[in-house]
């Protein structure tokens, strides 16, 4: 039964889905990296918000580790690559907290627009200081969107139901989708220009660090307020904290610190500054819709091989996962066997489907190639490393799709370039369940790839399949299944056993000295 640690605080939907779905799950929250390294070995899996910091020393000690699945948006906590590396799945749920996080920008904003913490403060104080707070309409003002993706499409949407006019930069937002949303895309100087609230919707990378920073802030209308409920980092705290001091900036509301927990900032107690512990999701209906939806994905991942919502590879709903899994299983078995039988660099592996095989999704047909094909050269190979570790070792790949039926309803060809030229294997699924050889490197042969198997390429002359049988024989190894094929009548020939143990090096040795053998290799599938 596989089993899965929740290590962050999560609503308990989450474990309960976990159970129903045959999943063993230990709820362990407030766990130190040490603490976490020392206990994450037995896990398969890893359910997470922002707190647990996923790093490449957690990856590497957890050795049972198949999926890491973020309960919300941002994996900014998860070293994607190391996962990859690892042939860990990361997944998130990219809209359970969306609507939740978009109000809370919304909510930032009333808040600064009549100083609401600050009010209440004077009030509770017993101070009625009616005269001291001044505040504005939004209605009519302009909003400057920085990111108009899932959140910042919400925003603008209940800012246009406030009658705010809505001006958007976002380099990836198209024509259409500006207009479908009711917003006028601009570029950032204009959108600095003009907006009297500024509010931030992107994820941090290397373009959005520090977008608000000195030099733009600069820009920025004076009396500009801006709100960030995206994360810590897109808007330069320092440069931040001079405008606020200045007068330049009216007001800002942050939500996300470069440094979280953020238990102390030179912003702390700077008029017009409000803030908020990181609280964009979390409200009761989205903390459980992630938590539903992290633990059905991981759920489907773990019993079912089901692929949803992953940010390192290709998706696979639990529908597709049954129709596409012995195709993956054929793609396995022949990658692993032009491995086996490939020596040397490799600078291109095609994967050719035909007929049904097109049908279904090509990406995880194409991993598992990889991956039975790496499995040769390293133990740590899965589907999810596999495409990472071919780039790394610089393969070529190529995927061609013929929808014609040719010989078989369907069929998968892995061809390999090698120094020798380009060499190919196909197979096709019987039943449509049960992978098959079909034809190895042009000679059609079909064989069940499975277990030990020996493979030997010979002259086709009378009396070498006796030769054959009686070494085995004689050195106590029990074949299993037989499969021929030749090219031609007294040509090359392919002999593939399956045997029911290992052969020895020494075998093998005693095979390639039998009269007309030409090679001789122990197979393992
Ligand atoms: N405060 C919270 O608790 C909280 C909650 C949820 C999400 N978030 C964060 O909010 C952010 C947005 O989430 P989302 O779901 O809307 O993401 P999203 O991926 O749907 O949208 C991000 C948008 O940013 C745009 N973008 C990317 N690079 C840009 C650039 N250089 N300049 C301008 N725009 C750029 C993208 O095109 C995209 O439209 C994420 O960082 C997420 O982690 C915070
Ligand atoms: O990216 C997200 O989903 C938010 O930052 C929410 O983070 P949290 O789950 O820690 O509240």
């Amino acid at each position: 039964m596989p089993k899965v640690l929740i290590s962050d605080k999560m609503d308990p939907k989450a474990a309960q889905i976990f159970r129903e779905r045959g999943v063993e799950v230990d709820e362990i929250t407030g766990k130190t990296p040490e603490e976490l390294k020392a206990i994450i070995g037995q896990y398969d899996g890893l359910a997470i918000r922002s707190s647990t910091k996923v790093t490449r020393e957690i990856l590497d000690a957890a050795t049972n580790l198949k999926v890491v699945g973020r309960a919300g948006i941002g994996v900014d906590n998860v070293d994607i690559p190391s996962a990859s590396a690892k042939g860990v799945v990361v997944m998130n749920t990219p809209f359970g907290n969306s609507i939740t996080t978009a109000e809370h920008a919304i909510a930032l904003m009333f808040a600064l627009a009549r100083d609401l913490p600050e009010a209440d403060k004077s009030t509770q104080a017993g101070k009625w200081e009616k005269n001291r707070f001044m505040g504005v309409e939004v209605t009519g003002k302009t909003l400057g969107l920085i990111g108009a993706g899932n959140i910042g499409s919400i925003v603008a949407d209940r800012a246009l139901g406030l009658k705010m006019k809505v001006v958007a930069f976002d380099p990836f937002l198209s024509p259409e989708r500006a207009m479908e949303l009711g917003v006028e895309k601009v570029e950032l100087d204009q959108l600095l220009a003009r907006a009297d609230f500024i509010t931030l919707h992107t994820p941090l990378t290397d373009q959005t660090r520090n977008i608000l920073s000195a030099e733009n802030l600069a820009k920025t209308k004076k009396g500009v307020r801006i709100i960030n409920c995206a994360r810590g980092g897109l808007v330069d705290e320092a440069a931040l904290k001079e405008g606020l001091d200045s007068g330049h900036i009216g007001g800002a509301a942050l939500d996300v610190f470069v440094q979280e927990p953020a238990k102390e900032s030179p912003l702390f107690n700077t008029p017009n500054f409000i803030s908020t512990p990181h609280l964009g999701a979390s409200t009761n209906e989205a903390q459980v819709n992630v938590a539903i939806q992290v633990a059905e994905q991981m759920a489907d991942y773990l019993v079912t091989g089901g692929v949803t919502n992953a940010l390192n590879v290709p998706s696979l709903t639990a529908e597709e996962a049954p129709r596409v899994k012995p195709y993956m299983e054929l793609a396995e078995k022949l990658g692993s066997l032009v491995g086996q039988l490939t020596t040397g660099d490799l600078p291109r592996v095609s994967i050719h489907s035909e007929g049904a095989a097109t049908e279904v999704n090509q990406k995880p047909i194409v991993s598992a190639v990889l991956a039975g094909f790496l499995r040769t050269q390293t133990d740590t190979v899965n589907m999810v490393n596999a495409p990472f570790l071919a780039k790394e070792r610089g393969i070529e790949i190529r995927e061609v799709k013929t929808e014609k039926e040719g010989d078989y309803h369907t069929l998968i060809r892995v061809s390999v370039k090698t120094d020798l030229g380009e060499r190919s294997v196909a197979g096709t699924l019987f039943n449509h369940s049960q992978p098959r050889l079909v034809e190895l490197f042009g000679i059609k042969v079909e064989a069940d790839l499975t277990g030990h198997m020996l493979y030997v390429v010979n002259e086709d002359a009378p009396g070498f399949i006796g030769r054959l049988g009686t070494a085995l024989g004689e050195a106590g190894v029990n074949i299993g299944t037989f499969h021929l094929g030749r090219r031609e009548a007294g040509g090359e020939a392919v002999v593939l056993l399956s045997l029911d143990e290992a052969v020895t090096p020494e075998l093998i040795a005693h095979v390639r000295t039998l009269p007309g053998v030409k090679t001789a290799r122990a197979l393992k599938f």
